[in-house]
């Protein structure tokens, strides 16, 4: 799904309506029955539908035609002046006219009590106030129209945006309607994916409503939303005559005295999700317990110089960082591994944070580099306030990815991943999976995928969605889900994905 903003909507439309000369109203159609073909007609029979004064509300003037073709009981309030409507709104309303749907006017708090007993009395409510055109505070008959829905209505839809919120950013203009279910048109809203717009805009759909492909493509930036549909693509089927040479090998390089754990989440997670041979490189005085713990991963420690050259040389995916300590020792040791590796790395935990003076060794680097911080480590990195990193995670990110030259994949509520110029959102996960070890296992995961030989940004795509899918199905039976949970889950997650 592209992400957008109201600014792009309007520039698609422009391009749509004065360059191809696709009419306004055949757009606004598409989208009534995009909504239509998402209401279970079946269960449904009664609508109210409120009405704004631009193409939000004109939409909800052809849903209403529509469902009355479909002899459903549908009322319509609309707020503002009839007199004053223009454009494709005004053609709509007065084809529902015409059609002798109830239409009735919210003008002054005398029209309300009515209005809040049909509420009460519909089964669903189709919210088209404010779409995209929202420009300021909500207020006035606007603000008590909104109230009232949200305290009587049992099932509300909401047409393109949740009427109230500003769909760039996500704040809240004053009031804004708490949707049960949103069918949002073309774009993702880049509002959507703050936190705090969860509870506005209930479970979110976009569809396509007839925009051409070369319009979308030339207007629209390359940000998206993951979606099972890209992986389940992106994934490709295990060839039954390849053998493990051709799944790839990878190294991980992590773990230091009590900290074996993050050495071993890493390493079996590579195993565990397909990587043909993994090996994981440690201190000499852990070797032992990663050897017992571990079975199919193979172990070598910092004593063993030519064995790591050999490793290192036959590897496709190396991965560094978890658990080996902020200290110059690791330091040193992602200075020569970046200097001596040809091939992509993923820099995790401690490798991050190493970083903070030394950014200049990963700009440099003619590897290709994954980092994965979460939201302390890249203020440790940035410099930047870590609110202003939640403020501004897409930008941030980016920004970052650019300058460094690198593929950053920043942790947090939606996780953003990124190169610089194309940006994916990933959205699986949940908070049953925050506790120790869960990015270890993300960052074995997605070495694994890059040894499978995979681009790195998609295999840091891949990763992030199966790892917060493995989350999100596991919580649906667990409390709280472990790394070990996510690690012995992901074979299997894998296969309901791609299947
Ligand atoms: N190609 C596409 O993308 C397609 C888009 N389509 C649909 O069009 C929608 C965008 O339509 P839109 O631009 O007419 O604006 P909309 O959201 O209906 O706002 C209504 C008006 O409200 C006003 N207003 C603003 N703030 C206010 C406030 N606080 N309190 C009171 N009034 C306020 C402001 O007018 P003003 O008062 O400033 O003159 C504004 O014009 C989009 O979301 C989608 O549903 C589809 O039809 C298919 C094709
Ligand atoms: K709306």
């Amino acid at each position: 799904m592209r992400i957008g903003t109201a600014k792009v909507s309007r520039e698609i439309d422009k391009v749509c309506i004065e360059k191809l000369k696709i009419p306004g109203i055949v757009l606004m159609e598409n989208a009534a029955l995009k909504v239509i073909n998402n209401i279970k007609m079946s269960e449904i029979n009664s609508f109210v539908i409120v009405c704004g004064k631009g193409n939000n509300g004109g939409d909800g003037f052809a849903i209403a035609r529509h469902l009355h073709i479909k002899d459903k009981k549908v009322q319509v309030f609309f707020i503002g002046n009839p007199e004053a409507l223009s454009g494709d709104c005004k053609t709509n309303y007065i084809i529902a006219s015409n059609l002798g749907i109830k239409i009735c006017k919210l003008n002054n708090i005398e029209d309300l009590d009515y209005f809040r007993s049909c509420i009460s009395a519909s089964e669903m409510v189709i919210d088209c106030i404010f779409g995209t055109g929202l420009t300021r505070k909500v207020e006035g008959i606007y603000e008590q129209v909104i109230g009232i829905i949200n305290e009587n209505s049992r099932n509300t839809l909401s047409v393109d945006v949740p009427s109230g919120i500003n769909s760039d950013d996500g704040e809240v203009m004053g009031i804004c309607i708490n949707a049960h279910n949103t069918v949002s048109f073309q774009l993702y809203k880049r509002g959507f994916l703050k936190y705090s717009s969860n509870k506005f805009i209930g479970k979110v759909v976009v569809e396509d409503i007839g925009i051409p492909k070369e319009v979308i493509e030339e207007i629209c930036p390359k940000e998206f939303v993951l979606h099972e549909d890209f992986i389940k693509k992106a994934i490709k089927p295990r060839d039954k005559h390849s053998n493990k040479g051709d799944f790839g090998r990878a190294l991980i390089i992590s773990g230091t005295e009590g900290f074996t754990g993050a050495a071993y989440i890493s390493t079996e997670t590579a195993v565990r999700s397909g990587a043909g041979l993994v090996t994981v490189l440690c201190p000499k005085d852990i070797q032992n317990i990663l050897s017992c713990k571990l079975t199919e991963a193979m172990t070598i420690n910092f004593t063993q110089k030519e064995k790591i050259e050999e490793v290192m040389c036959k590897a496709r995916a190396i991965a560094i960082g978890p658990g080996m300590g902020n200290n110059l020792w690791t330091f040193s040791i992602l200075e020569q591994v970046i200097e001596k590796s040809k091939c992509p790395m993923v820099l995790d935990a401690d490798a991050i944070n190493v970083l903070q003076d030394h950014k200049d060794i990963i700009k440099k680097s003619s590897n290709t580099l994954v980092l994965t911080p979460h939201p302390g480590e890249m203020s440790r990195l940035t410099g930047l306030d870590i609110d202003y990193i939640n403020e501004n995670r897409i930008k941030v990110a980016k920004e970052f990815a650019l300058e460094n030259n690198v593929i950053l994949l920043l942790k947090g509520y939606n996780t953003v991943i990124t190169d610089g110029k194309t940006t994916f959102i990933n959205s699986t996960g949940n908070s049953a999976m925050a506790n120790g070890g869960m990015g270890d296992c993300l960052t074995g995961l997605i070495t694994s995928f890059i040894a499978q030989g995979y681009e790195p940004l998609e295999a840091t795509c891949i990763s992030a969605y199966i790892h917060g899918y493995c989350g999100e199905k596991l919580s649906n039976e667990m409390f709280c889900v472990n790394a070990k949970h996510v690690m012995e889950y992901i074979p299997y997650a894998i296969k309901e994905i791609i299947e």
